[in-house]
């Protein structure tokens, strides 16, 4: 049994890191696990321009905790209206990639996209740049399951959209379902997938197990137990088109356990020991460090990072709160023990 686990030193490619004392409160968890992070736009109001993911860059860099060289990756809000020309001063800028929100779908999504044929001008700019495109992949008819809203979306938007962009880098972000999963081993190396800790560990009996979990309660919301199976096949594969992309998005507690209650699973502190326990649990502790370490940086087209970090097979307690600005952030697992520890 291996007791030390030896990784590239990892990224995340898919976090939520707020504004202000938010920012402040959780930056320093994500920023000791990863060397960098795909940074999402859906602040109030959304990271729309350049010119605001290039402040909002300086708000990150100036709350880093002293001595951390951690590298926040921007991307921007696509809406309805992105002109074609603020694509040249985002990647002049160093913006990575734009969100597809549809609108309506999730946290903060009021200003997302309405229908996504309007964008092609502008994902066509992108295509031609060089900038990804990163989907939340949900539609958002009301008469469309909650549970098959995933589904839909790879029959209704993914498949026109490839083919009317067949070489924009496309990232499924947080896939939950086996169609997205099959979806993307099936298609061509400009289409990859994240995949979060919680999708791999929790099939969606974890929201109702001996009443509403709210904590276990994100979107895509978690599914049944074959498509969790499907999750740990395609993250477990080796296959270099799924990545690691927390989705840690932080609700203030008050708010998680309010009679509406938020969408977010906040993992930050404890990412990289929740996914080696998910491998563990298939026998693919071996395909960690490419998932980690390799796949995003080489479909985003950036350096390998070089450098280490190690996990320990060590029980320890997962804080139950910690602190999130005046109030209180409760981790998805808060308060259990956890198998792997970063040192
Ligand atoms: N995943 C979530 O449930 N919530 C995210 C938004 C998102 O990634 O869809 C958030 O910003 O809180
Ligand atoms: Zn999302
Ligand atoms: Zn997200």
């Amino acid at each position: 049994m291996t007791d030390i686990l030896t990784l590239t030193r990892p990224d995340d490619w898919h976090l939520h890191l707020r504004d202000e004392a938010a920012l402040a409160s959780v930056l320093p968890y994500t920023a000791r696990q990863f060397a960098r992070a795909i940074v999402m736009p859906n602040l109030r109001p959304p990271v729309t321009t350049a010119a605001q993911a290039v402040a909002y860059r300086e708000r990150i860099l100036d709350a880093l905790p002293e001595g951390s060289d951690f590298q926040p990756l921007m991307t921007m809000y696509l809406t309805d209206n992105t002109p074609p020309d603020e694509i040249k001063r985002a990647k002049d800028a160093g913006v990575v990639a734009l969100k597809l929100y549809p609108a309506g779908a999730t946290t903060n999504s009021d200003a997302g996209v309405t229908d996504i044929r309007k964008t092609y001008k502008t994902l066509e700019a992108m295509q031609r740049e060089g900038l990804l495109f990163l989907v939340h992949g949900e539609v958002t008819d009301g008469d469309i399951d909650i549970f098959d809203r995933e589904a839909v979306f790879v029959d209704r938007v993914m498949t026109p959209l490839r083919a009317a962009m067949p070489e924009l880098k496309v990232v499924f972000e947080h896939i939950t379902t086996k169609e997205a999963a099959q979806y993307v081993t099936e298609s061509d190396r400009f289409t990859a997938a994240t995949i979060t800790p919680q999708h791999l560990l929790y099939n969606r009996n974890a929201i109702f197990t001996g009443g509403l979990r709210p904590h276990y309660y994100c979107l895509p919301v978690l599914k049944r137990e074959e498509h969790r199976q499907a999750l740990l096949k395609a993250a477990g594969s080796g296959l270099p088109k799924f990545f690691l992309g927390t989705d840690s998005a932080p609700h203030a507690a008050q708010l998680k356990e309010a009679s509406v209650c938020g969408a977010g699973c906040f993992t930050a502190v404890s990412a990289l020991e929740l996914y080696a326990e998910a491998f563990e649990g298939i026998g693919a502790l071996d395909k960690l460090d490419a998932f980690a370490g390799h796949h995003g940086p080489d479909f985003y087209g950036l350096p390998r990072n070089t450098g280490t970090v190690t996990l320990r097979r060590e029980p320890w307690t997962l804080p139950s709160a910690v602190p999130f600005g005046e109030a209180q952030l409760k981790p998805l697992r808060g308060g259990e023990t956890l198998n792997w520890k970063l040192i």
